[in-house]
């Protein structure tokens, strides 16, 4: 099944009759907990149908991965991006891969036609060294996500999902895998805010005291000034006009932050970013130096392959010769082809003309540009940035253009004056927060969106090749205040 991740949806259904009766391993512990306080208030009940949605998603996630083991080579020839991804790895690496080989001819012209494409753009297609081929085999490829236990992680992904009105036949184990790896990655900004303020909230109604502390919190977690403001002079009205519970002060303060962090997507007027079909896409990544640019655009090539799309990458990064090894192995894990230019200190700018020509000849989906690290009070290196983006304007008009700033949430407050100072030079049109997993500052979110005012589209939350995902601020901040 092709999982667009860019659009959230699947391309198709595996049908899971006879599911429902399924009984998820493991639940038990988990219903008995709940089902021991049959007279406890609404909330128990809430509860208790969140786990009964969360068992039904379970069975059927479970069912379904029966039904592809069984049924493995129809599964994945009906997979366009599972069978190109196949043929990517089979032509690049041969050697590895003996599972795509048992299935069959499909697969290997698949392989064949990938070639002679592979082929075609190879003039201009930076070659795979043998040395590199080598070293991208030692990388984690791209193992399928697997369901694990019914267990608290599982239950947690499936309520978040499920408060968001998804229907448990439409949850994808893509989601659940993400979920879980998000709440991983918040946990260190998740246990120095919300440790401090479930302590404080403790059981009696908001006090003018815990919003003091609430506002201590949430600039220590480096939300900035005025999205505290915001939170805080909406929890002070509130409390205004009426005495609010702990678990109601919650639910509110979560609404408010949500609110903060979609308003500069709603801005946009498009809720998802997506690469548009039947159209050239660019996304030039822009940022200061190890933010975490390349990888990005490394595990975003990845993303798009396996959401279905084809993607091309321009080694736009001319100044750090690792830059361009470091992306072709990023472009060899995904099949992915990379245009680059070898010379030392090339025109970034003729590596992104060559890159609009060989994806227009191509109808590749999208492009992807990385370009080197400079520090935004550099005015040459920001001025060469506007070069680059003048050039994609004029040579590809009908392009739809996403200039992205990598930002390093651990870098805080440094972040949001770096997306102030991109924003003029590169025209931005959105923010990537990348390293969440390494910082207790993730709250620098909702400093980008409340002061820069600028969408978030995508989230780090490690180094694996699966820890980038589209942003959702709902999920972001369930995954920020999770009690756990
Ligand atoms: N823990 C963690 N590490 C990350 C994440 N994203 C990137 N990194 C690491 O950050 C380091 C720098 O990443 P690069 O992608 O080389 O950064 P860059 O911005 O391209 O660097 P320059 O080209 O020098 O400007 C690498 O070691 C990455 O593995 C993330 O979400 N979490």
């Amino acid at each position: 099944m092709v999982y667009d991740w860019f659009n959230r949806q699947a391309s198709d259904d595996v049908s899971t009759e006879k599911v429902l009766e399924e009984k998820p391993e493991g639940s038990e512990e988990v219903s008995s907990d709940s089902s021991n306080n049959q007279e406890e208030s609404s909330s128990i009940n809430q509860e208790e149908s969140s786990l009964e949605w969360a068992r039904s998603a379970y069975a059927r996630l479970k069912a379904q991965q029966a039904q592809q083991k069984t049924s493995q080579p129809s599964v994945e020839i009906d997979s366009a991006s599972e069978t190109a991804l196949a043929a990517n790895v089979q032509a690049e690496f041969s050697a590895q891969s003996s599972s795509f080989e048992a299935g069959g001819s499909l697969l290997e012209q698949a392989a064949l036609q990938r070639q002679v494409r592979q082929e075609e753009l190879e003039e201009k297609v930076e070659e795979v060294s043998p040395q590199l081929a080598q070293q991208s085999q030692f990388l984690e490829t791209s193992p399928e996500p697997r369901l694990g236990e019914f267990d608290e992680t599982f239950a947690w992904s499936a309520e978040v999902l499920a408060a968001q009105g998804r229907k448990p036949e439409k949850i994808s184990l893509e989601e659940i895998d993400w979920l879980g790896r998000l709440r991983r990655g918040l946990e260190k900004t998740r246990q120095g805010f919300v440790k401090g303020l479930l302590e404080n909230l403790g059981d009696d109604p908001l006090t003018p005291e815990v919003l003091d502390d609430l506002e201590t919190l949430l600039l220590r977690a480096d939300a900035g000034v005025e999205a505290t403001d915001q939170v805080l002079d909406a929890l002070r009205r509130r409390m205004n006009e009426e005495v609010v519970d702990p678990a109601e002060g919650l639910r509110f303060l979560k609404q408010q932050l949500c609110n903060l962090l979609e308003a500069p997507i709603q801005d946009t007027g498009t809720d998802l970013l997506a690469p548009e079909r039947g159209r050239l896409n660019i996304w030039l990544f822009v940022g200061v130096n190890g933010v975490g640019k390349t990888t990005t655009l490394g595990k975003l090539a990845n993303l798009a392959v396996r959401s279905g799309y084809t993607a091309l990458i321009a080694a736009a990064d001319t100044f750090r010769a690792a830059a361009v090894e470091q992306v072709k192995v990023w472009g060899a894990r995904s099949g992915v082809p990379v245009i680059a230019n070898s010379t030392a200190n090339a025109d970034p700018a003729a590596v992104v003309f060559d890159a609009i020509g060989a994806a227009r000849s191509k109808s590749t989906d999208l492009v992807l540009v990385d370009t080197a690290g400079r520090l935004q009070t550099k005015h040459n290196l920001m001025e060469e940035l506007q070069k680059v983006r003048r050039i994609i304007d004029r040579l590809a008009p009908e392009a739809r253009v996403e200039s992205l700033l990598i930002l390093d949430a651990s870098q805080g407050q440094n972040g949001l004056r770096q997306a102030m100072a991109f924003a003029q030079a590169a025209a931005l049109t959105g923010v990537v927060i990348t390293k969440l997993d390494g910082t207790s500052r993730g709250g620098v979110a909702l400093a980008v969106a409340s002061e820069a005012r600028l969408p978030i589209r995508f989230i780090g939350a490690g180094e694996g090749i699966r820890d980038l995902r589209p942003f959702n601020s709902f999920e972001f901040v369930e995954a920020l205040l999770a009690n756990y």
